[in-house]
């Protein structure tokens, strides 16, 4: 599918008198990796459990590859993949029992069944592990079997929501290559995350919500420009950072800044200037976003 794959308009959601999505519009390109960002309650799992038609919404529309989630909730579901939530692993089966299941489960004959899991495995680097018992599993191996058994049936749709959460970085980065290689298939990967590591590495696209609102869209690259020029670091004699301070990254603005801060500061902190990184970007704007709903 060409142009969109996923495309939420004006979507409302309240929980009893919160609200948790306060009018949401979202537009996914197809193939790419999208990434939802936001702290803590800012209604991401709501959105994702929406998109994937697992909650319904109260207002605004949602279609995905063209299919609305109301009225055609299962050629939706047809062209979704979830992570953790259709797919049950059976801690007491194998890796490989349990993606088998999962290929018979949907409808693939024994034959094809011992492919698609034989493939999976050694796509996942599961093969050694296949026939060992899925408890003893480390947290990265089971999140690996997790987004294998929901790519039994290829669909044109991921939903990761916060795939890589508690993961050691090994297997944090072994998780962000699989999913650059299901991008290179052209599948698009929608992604909810805490990290902003994380949404820098992987996504094509980034969106921060905050509040049930979003509050910027754009590449990484656009949104560091949106907090401006430079970053101006202060660390102390232990290299401690003490404190960084926005400069628009002329000599004019920096030599202003380093003034100000010489009169409150020991002139003897060490300076180091550089570009906004995605934690300035995050800081910035939920600090807005903060501020406007207190005013
Ligand atoms: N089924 C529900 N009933 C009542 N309140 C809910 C329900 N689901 C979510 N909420 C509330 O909605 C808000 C948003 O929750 P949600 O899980 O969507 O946020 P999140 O951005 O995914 O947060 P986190 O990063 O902590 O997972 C929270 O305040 C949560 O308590």
């Amino acid at each position: 599918m060409r142009g969109n794959v996923i495309e939420v308009k004006g979507l409302r959601k309240k929980f009893g008198h919160q609200i948790v999505l306060d009018g949401i519009d979202l537009a996914v390109p197809t193939g790419t990796v999208y990434a939802l960002l936001g702290p803590n309650g800012a209604g991401k799992t709501t959105l994702i459990n929406i998109m994937s038609t697992l909650v319904a919404p109260d207002e605004g529309s949602v279609k995905i590859a063209g299919y609305d989630i109301v009225t055609d909730k299962n050629m939706v579901k047809r062209s979704i993949s979830l992570t953790g939530q259709f797919a049950a692993v059976d801690e007491m089966l194998t890796g490989e029992e349990n993606l088998r299941m999962i290929c018979r489960l949907s409808g693939l004959t024994v034959a094809e069944s011992n492919v698609r899991t034989v493939e999976l495995l050694q796509h996942f680097d599961l093969t050694a592990a296949a026939r060992k018992s899925v408890k003893t599993y480390s947290g990265g191996m089971r999140r690996r079997l997790d987004i294998a058994i929901s790519l039994v049936i290829s669909r044109p749709v991921l939903f990761l929501d916060e795939p890589t959460t508690g993961l050691d970085t090994i297997s944090r980065r072994a998780l962000w290559k699989i999913i650059d290689q299901l991008k290179e298939r052209g599948i698009t990967v929608f992604l909810t995350t805490q990290y902003l590591e994380e949404a820098d590495q992987l996504a094509d696209i980034i969106t921060v919500i905050d509040e049930g609102r979003v509050v910027a869209t754009g590449t990484a690259k656009e949104l560091k420009s949106r907090v401006g020029g430079e970053v101006i670091e202060l660390f102390n004699d232990k290299d401690d950072l003490i404190r960084t301070v926005s400069t628009t990254g002329s000599i004019h603005d920096i030599r202003q800044k380093l003034n100000e801060l010489a009169s409150i500061v020991s002139p003897e902190l060490r300076v180091n200037i550089r570009k906004p990184s995605m934690d300035d970007v995050f800081l910035a704007l939920t600090a807005k976003e903060m501020e406007r709903s207190l005013s």
